[in-house]
């Protein structure tokens, strides 16, 4: 495998060297240049890092561009990146074949620097633009972290990938202390003020790039942490519990007299249970548990395993 250059990151498959280079030339001013040189490299590469956009030569010995391509778009990790096939094929059939295997452009050899440079470039405009809504839509609007449809599409995801490698995983869920007599007490636009700094406090407590913090409901976070076990867990809601307590936002209608969380926390120091729904009500257990036990308490426990 060769690499140049900065930006998107376009994955060339090619076994022939000729070809390679000639695709690597017209594009490595722009772009940044990966070579596999078989269906099977490919495969390999893309668990480990995703490119941004792959151009697929069709013909290739043992796992043809179609097949790779197939198997690319049935991978949860691997579906969402777009192939471009590079194919000698001109009939209308070999063409549909290319479509069918979800590729989603291509171009023919020999190829043409410019048609090439604009197809390219067309790809990565609108992968920018798909990144761009995506984040739109997983982010709320108030506090600015993820919002609860990102934590439906990525939580099952985060624990199938623990589950398949039999990593450990927890997660956190807390709620803010008597919140209601705060917005009776400061008003609703304190109240906003409020959730926005909490959010915030919560979000500095984490430090791992694979960390996600949500906003579930109204003054409901949920934490995700993959990798994470029941030492890690304990310190991390440890450490919120005291960012809150040293930033001493004012709450008058709390006995603490400052802003609490209650929170309640689940682990699994080797995951068996992929269902995020089994682990929202598990942390929506132990949270409760802590609202009973006074309020600005931490309660866990690990995740019951039924299978
Ligand atoms: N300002 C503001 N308030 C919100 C928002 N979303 C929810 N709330 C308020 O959060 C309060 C939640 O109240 P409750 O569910 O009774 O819970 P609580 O008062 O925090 O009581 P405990 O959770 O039992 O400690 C309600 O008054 C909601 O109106 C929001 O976006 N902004």
């Amino acid at each position: 495998m060769e690499q140049a250059n900065s930006c998107a990151e376009i994955l060339i498959v090619e076994d022939d060297d000729i070809n390679y280079l000639v695709l690597e030339k017209i594009l490595s001013q722009s772009y940044r240049i990966t070579r596999c040189t078989s269906g099977l490299q490919c495969m390999q590469y893309c668990q480990s890092k995703q490119p941004d956009i792959i151009l697929m030569d069709v013909e290739m010995p043992e796992m043809d561009g179609l097949d790779t391509c197939k198997l690319l778009k049935h991978s949860d990790l691997t579906k969402d990146i777009p192939i471009i096939f590079v194919t000698s094929h001109h009939r209308d059939e070999e063409q549909t074949l290319c479509w069918q295997a979800g590729g989603c452009d291509f171009v023919v050899k020999p190829v043409n620097a410019l048609t090439l440079m604009h197809r390219v470039k067309a790809q990565v405009q609108l992968l920018h633009q798909h990144r761009q809504l995506k984040k739109m839509a997983f982010i709320d609007g108030l506090t600015q972290i993820y919002n609860r449809h990102y934590l439906t599409s990525e939580l099952d995801k985060c624990l199938s990938y623990a589950k398949r490698n039999g990593t450990a995983f927890s997660l956190i869920m807390a709620d803010i202390d008597w919140f209601k007599k705060y917005n009776d007490f400061y008003g609703h636009v304190k109240g906003d003020e409020c959730l926005k700094r909490v959010a915030q406090l919560i979000k500095s407590n984490h430090h791992r790039g694979a960390d996600a913090v949500v906003r579930y409901g109204g003054e409901e976070f949920v934490c995700i942490m993959p990798q994470v076990d029941i030492n890690g867990l304990t310190t991390l809601a440890r450490g919120l519990k005291q960012s809150l307590q040293d930033a001493r936002l004012p709450h008058e209608g709390s006995k603490f007299g400052f802003v609490t969380l209650s929170i309640g926390g689940i682990y699994s120091n080797c995951v068996r249970q992929a269902s995020g729904q089994k682990w929202l009500e598990a942390a929506d257990e132990q949270l409760y548990l802590s609202k009973n036990n006074g309020r600005n308490e931490i309660s866990i426990k690990e995740l019951p395993c039924d299978e």
